[in-house]
């Protein structure tokens, strides 16, 4: 099987380009496990799967490392619309992409040499209720700044969902958080029955946030970019930042520029990187 090997700001995963190798009855949960595991496989954060779709031009799929299935992935989204104008299958510099959390619109940015080096997406709008998070609690409610008890801690909280579901926390000491005790706690917390994506941010000024994540089914990873977009839209929620202009986040593989439109609509633009391509012998 022949992968490619791609990264947003160091958030990375093997690509299956499955418009010309149908890869029928594969066992895609324990593919992504093998294949993510550096010991038994190559090693990534998960794998991404490059669709047909009969209700977009294209459809991602994504499998963390875990092998769950994740329902949106930002950093994998800018690398699945550049792979699939380089490779010609995108025709248009604009096109559509179906994620099990919606539809989303991407706009590749190519330099003079076609080569794509930055990807503007029309997240859609964030959901807010515990019933779509989802979360337990009255379904039609929002958790906006709510303290929630997990384990032997209590956190304010701010719960959005971009296709997937993201919790919020402001912190002061986003670098000496401990993220990776905290952030199974509150992802395996019986409050979420799909678990959750953690992220830890501190505002810098009314333009400019950190962001960092325990990311469900993968856990510490160098970005998020369903994440950053939920940590502005938890920062706006809770007015810790201006509304309707360029929000910088920077994460731990680098910086995206996160906007909110007046129709609620969440703006994301980064890049996208090739690391290599290859076939997969998996030997028993
Ligand atoms: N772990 C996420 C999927 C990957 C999201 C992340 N890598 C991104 O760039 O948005 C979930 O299961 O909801």
């Amino acid at each position: 099987m022949q992968f490619t090997k791609m990264h947003g700001l160091g958030n990375n995963y093997i690509f299956f380009n499955l418009l010309d190798m149908p890869m029928e009855d594969q066992d895609f949960e324990q593919l992504a496990r093998t294949v993510s595991n550096v010991n038994t496989g190559i090693g990534s954060d998960g794998i991404i799967l490059i669709c047909p779709s009969e209700m977009a031009d294209f459809k991602m799929r994504i499998f963390n490392e875990d092998g769950s299935e994740g329902k949106n992935c930002g950093n994998g989204l800018r690398c699945v619309a550049k792979y699939l104008f380089d490779h010609m299958y995108a025709t248009s510099t604009d096109f559509s992409i179906e994620t099990l959390g919606g539809i989303v619109h991407v706009k590749v940015e190519p330099d003079k040499k076609r080569i794509v080096r930055s990807v503007t997406i029309d997240m859609g709008k964030p959901k807010l209720t515990k019933g779509m998070i989802p979360m337990k609690g009255d379904p039609e409610a929002q958790t906006i700044n709510e303290l929630l008890t997990i384990g032997k801690h209590s956190f304010p909280v701010t719960c959005v969902s971009m296709g997937n579901p993201h919790a919020i926390l402001f912190v002061d000491n986003i670098d000496t958080f401990p993220l990776e005790e905290i952030g199974p706690e509150i992802e395996y917390s019986d409050l979420f029955p799909e678990r959750v994506n953690l992220g830890i941010v501190h505002v810098k000024s009314r333009q400019e946030i950190y962001y960092r994540v325990w990311e469900r089914g993968s856990g510490l990873t160098m970005a998020c970019g369903t994440g950053a977009c939920a940590a502005v839209v938890a920062a706006t929620l809770n007015h810790l930042v201006d509304q309707y202009i360029p929000i910088t986040v920077h994460l731990p593989g680098g910086q995206l520029t996160i906007s909110l439109d007046e129709n609620d609509h969440v703006w994301k633009k980064g890049g996208a990187a090739y690391i290599c391509h290859g076939e997969l012998v998996m030997e028993r």
